[in-house]
């Protein structure tokens, strides 16, 4: 993280409550992520991590708590100070990576026509950049059918770069991925973090690259709806006061 301002709270979450209709999904999570950390959401299915991720880029209001990012309030924002929130954000989803029917190129221009104004040729200018940054100089007229699953998740962190976002969100990125692609975008991302100061906040269970990747952990609990373990990977395989959480840290199979 050399040369980059650090231990700044860029991201503050204090007292969120979540809900669908009237089915409380989260319930009193409170965290902080530092400027150039990598900070890893962690939990079991329908513990409540898109959700989380999905109220903390604004695209759902909390039933009440306050969300700060980069000291900018997400929870009362209007629309034009969500637009400007959203400016500082980098968003690549599982589900929702790339375009199929347009090229890696159409698909980089996407938040910069939605963001920018700029005119077409520094888009693509732009968009060269990026996919060097990520290993994929010379792909911008390719479709994704053309590209591997790894280089589609990398040209989807590209795209998630256009706009020189201090935080990146991805969810599940090493989903699908075999072991060596899922380590080579480990590597990528503490690239980014190390040569560009981005602060990723990530979605994954993999441990390897937990392990690798992650400065700081929470663990959601679909049971308490709430944060149940947060620290280090390595504080919470050797303390953590949660018998499943230390289990889950060192892969020890659950007892029958
Ligand atoms: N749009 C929605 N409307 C109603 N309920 C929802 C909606 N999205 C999620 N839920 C419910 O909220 C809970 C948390 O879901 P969420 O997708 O956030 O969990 P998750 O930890 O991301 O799960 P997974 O690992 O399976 O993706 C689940 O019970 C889910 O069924």
């Amino acid at each position: 993280m050399a040369g980059h301002e650090q231990g700044k709270e860029i991201i503050r979450v204090r007292a969120l409550d979540a809900a669908y209709g009237g089915k409380s999904v989260l319930k009193g999570i409170d965290f902080s992520v530092q400027q150039g950390e990598v900070f890893v959401i962690l939990g079991g299915s329908g513990s409540g991590k898109s959700t989380l991720l999905k109220h903390i880029i604004g695209l759902y209001k909390p039933t009440s708590g306050e969300i700060l990012i980069d000291g900018d309030d997400m929870v009362s924002a209007d629309e034009t100070m969500r637009k400007r929130i959203l400016g500082k954000i980098g968003v690549s989803y599982q589900s929702g990576a790339l375009f199929g029917s347009m090229t890696v190129q159409e698909n980089m221009r996407l938040p910069m026509e939605e963001f920018t104004r700029l005119p077409r040729e520094a888009m693509d200018f732009i968009a060269c950049i990026k996919l060097a940054l990520v290993g994929l100089a010379g792909t911008n007229q390719l479709m994704p059918s053309e590209l591997s699953g790894g280089m589609q998740k990398r040209a989807a962190i590209a795209r998630a770069l256009a706009l020189d976002p201090k935080i990146v969100f991805l969810d599940e990125p090493s989903a699908g991925l075999d072991p060596i692609t899922s380590a080579g975008l480990d590597q990528l991302i503490l690239r980014l973090r190390d040569s560009l100061g981005i602060t990723f906040v990530v979605v994954t269970h993999e441990l390897p690259s937990i392990y690798t990747i992650a400065d700081r952990v929470i663990m959601l609990s679909s049971e308490t709806k709430s944060i149940v373990a947060q620290g280090t990977p390595r504080d919470l395989r050797d303390s953590s006061d949660n018998e499943w959480v230390r289990r889950f840290f060192k892969r020890e199979p659950e007892q029958t």
